[in-house]
């Protein structure tokens, strides 16, 4: 199958990867002309994957028609916050109903959608899906065993995807709770900062661990509200992603918790990461969620109020778990 990845990052590279090695005719996207001249004729993409060799047979290009003239099948890594523009400049091209993959993993800021409602919206008509789990970029392309998530609300486009994309030791499930999928996947982001934070202050393993908790209930409640079931977030879009993201130092939002903890600033610890930490964009959108729907998710807004610098790090943490007066607390709930 001719498929057409969008977004030469760690994540789309990875992706791309796994699917030439399946077979397919891989065609990445990068915005940077020199990276895609260096995934061609070196095949590396020193700057995301270092020391990682990628398939001689991925074909990368920098123009984004022909990206979008290849795939009979098109996956969207780019970061949250180019997903629409990148949409937006890709359907002229597009073939009329192909299905579309979105890899990417938090909430639009302004409209507060997720990446399939952004699809639906700049695409309609194409069948919309979302790949989520816990996937390591560095680990899959190392080989290492991982399970993954396909959510979409048809089951036959959900079946044909999984085809497309399992390959051995990467296990694919289906999944029909879009939203359920989608919320996990933003949401852990934001809790890894937290748990990031805590790993930076150099606090207990208790402590993280009721973080982490905590954390799934938040990610519970806001999915549920927003129609989600909460047997999502019990399994690997939800519990499992939180898990590998809180723990793995390879995590970019654990990454920025963990330097917040140390001091650093946000501005200085984003420039010199160079690389997306969606869950510092998300928490914005996560935040004005929580308020149409009513509900407490300190840690979510404790995260916010340190990305907006109007609490440090440290301040944060003190009270991350204390938001609800005594004798109101419940577990899980
Ligand atoms: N890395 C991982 O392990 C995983 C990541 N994800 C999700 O995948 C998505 C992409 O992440 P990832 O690949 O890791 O990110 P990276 O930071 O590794 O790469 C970002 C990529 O997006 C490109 N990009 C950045 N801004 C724009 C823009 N405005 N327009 C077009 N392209 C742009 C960058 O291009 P350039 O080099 O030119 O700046 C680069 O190719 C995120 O939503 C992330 O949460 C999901 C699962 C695993
Ligand atoms: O989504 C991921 C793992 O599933 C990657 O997390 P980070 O973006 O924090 O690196």
């Amino acid at each position: 199958m001719r498929i057409t990845v969008l977004g030469a990052g760690s994540w789309g590279t990875t992706v791309a990867s796994v699917l030439t090695r399946r077979d397919h005719e891989s065609l990445i996207w990068a915005r940077s002309p020199a990276t895609a001249d260096e995934i061609n004729a070196k095949h590396t993409n020193e700057r995301y994957l270092e020391g990682f060799p990628l398939p001689g047979r991925l074909r990368a290009t920098a123009d984004l028609a022909e990206a979008a003239a290849h795939a009979e099948l098109l996956v969207v890594g780019v970061p949250t916050g180019a997903f629409r523009d990148t949409l937006v400049q890709v359907r002229p091209n597009l073939h009329p109903w192909i299905p579309v993959v979105s890899l990417s993993k938090g909430l639009e800021r302004d409209s507060l959608l997720r990446m399939t409602e952004v699809i639906k919206e700049v695409l309609p008509g194409h069948p919309a899906a979302a790949l989520t789990g816990p996937n390591l970029a560095k680990e899959i392309m190392a080989g290492m065993a991982a399970a993954t998530v396909i959510a979409t609300e048809d089951l036959t486009v959900a079946t044909e995807i999984q085809r497309v994309f399992r390959r051995g030791l990467l296990r694919v499930y289906t999944n029909h709770d879009v939203i359920g999928c989608e919320v996990g996947g933003a949401l852990k982001n934001v809790v890894a900062i937290a748990t990031g934070i805590a790993q930076g202050l150099g606090v207990g393993d208790n402590t993280r661990a009721g973080v982490i908790s905590r954390g799934l209930a938040e990610l519970t409640t806001l999915a549920v509200a927003m129609g989600g079931e909460p047997s999502t977030l019990a399994g690997l879009a939800g519990m499992g992603d939180l898990v590998a993201t809180c723990i793995s130092p390879q995590s970019r939002n654990r990454h920025v918790g963990e330097q917040l903890g140390r001091g650093r600033s946000l501005d200085d610890i984003l420039a010199e990461m160079g690389q997306v930490a969606e869950g510092v964009k998300t928490v914005h959108a996560a935040v004005r969620l929580a308020d149409r729907h009513g509900l407490a998710m300190p840690i979510t807004r404790t995260i916010h109020r340190v990305v907006t610098g109007d609490i440090t790090a440290e301040h944060a943490y003190g009270g991350l778990l204390r938001t609800h007066p005594a004798g109101h607390e419940s577990d899980p709930g």
